[in-house]
Order: C-alpha cells, then structure tokens, then sequence
C-alpha cells in the first residue's frame, strides 16, 4: 500500500507527543513552537525553488519531501488536521482555479493568474 500524507501525519502527531526531544527531530521541532516550524517550513520551501530551477529530479524530490513534512509538522503544531486541509483541496475541485480568482470579493477583473 502506498504511503501517505495521513500516515505521516499520524507518525508525526505520535513523535510531537513523545516530548522525546534527544530521539526525535519531530520533538524537537515541536518543542521550539510554531515561529520555528514556520521559518523552517520557508526554507524548505525556498531549497525546494532552487531545485525546481537548477537540480536534477532527484533532489527536488528530496526538497519536496523535506517541504511536506515541515508542513505536516507545522499543521501538527497548529493542531489543525491535513484532514481539513484536504477537504479544502476538495471543495475547491468544483470549479477551475481562474474562475475561483474571478469570483473572489477583490478581484478587479483585470490582471491574470500570475500575479
Ligand atoms: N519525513 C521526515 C523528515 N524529512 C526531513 N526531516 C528532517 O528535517 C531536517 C531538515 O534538515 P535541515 O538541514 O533543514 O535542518 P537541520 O539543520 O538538521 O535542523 P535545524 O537545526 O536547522 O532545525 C533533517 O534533520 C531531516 O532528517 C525529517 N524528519 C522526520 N521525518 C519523518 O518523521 C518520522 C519521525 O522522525 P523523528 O521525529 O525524528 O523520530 C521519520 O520516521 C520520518 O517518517
């Protein structure tokens, strides 16, 4: 079976509540609060750019996992469920994300997506 995001979830909800800070990287993360979780998660997210641009496949998916975990751990922190997060991604299949920006309460109708 093939292993996901709610598994690691749950492997990090554990490892977050184990407190064991020497054994655990999840710990230890934990430990220091959501303003750490989050600036870790930046850089995570700035490694994984640079190698979206200029690395090989490989490392960009080493960047991608490295980046999901720090968000699952951040979600951790904020006790808010990926469960939430995915039914989000959910309701939002129901229209084309370009429709989405037009419908929203300030958008202008000028501009595109890329902005
Ligand atoms: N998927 C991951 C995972 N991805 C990345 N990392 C860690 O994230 C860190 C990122 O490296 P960096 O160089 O950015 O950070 P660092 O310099 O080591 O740490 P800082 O001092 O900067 O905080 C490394 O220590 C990686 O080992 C992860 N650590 C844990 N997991 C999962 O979490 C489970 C539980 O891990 P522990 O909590 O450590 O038991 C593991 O079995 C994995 O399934």
């Amino acid at each position: 079976m093939q292993f996901t995001l709610a598994d690691l979830e749950t492997i990090v909800a554990a490892r977050a509540a184990s407190g064991d800070t020497k054994a655990s990287y999840t710990a230890t993360l934990a430990a220091r609060g959501v303003e750490h979780v989050a600036k870790k998660l930046g850089e995570e997210a700035t490694e994984t750019v640079i190698a979206a641009v200029s690395q090989d496949d490989a490392s960009l998916v080493s960047e991608s996992a490295d980046l999901l975990y720090h968000l699952i751990v951040l979600l951790q922190v904020r006790k808010v469920p990926l469960a939430d997060v995915m039914a989000e991604l959910g309701r939002r299949t129901s229209q084309s994300g370009i429709a989405e920006k037009a419908a929203r309460p300030d958008a202008s109708g000028a501009g595109t997506h890329d902005e």
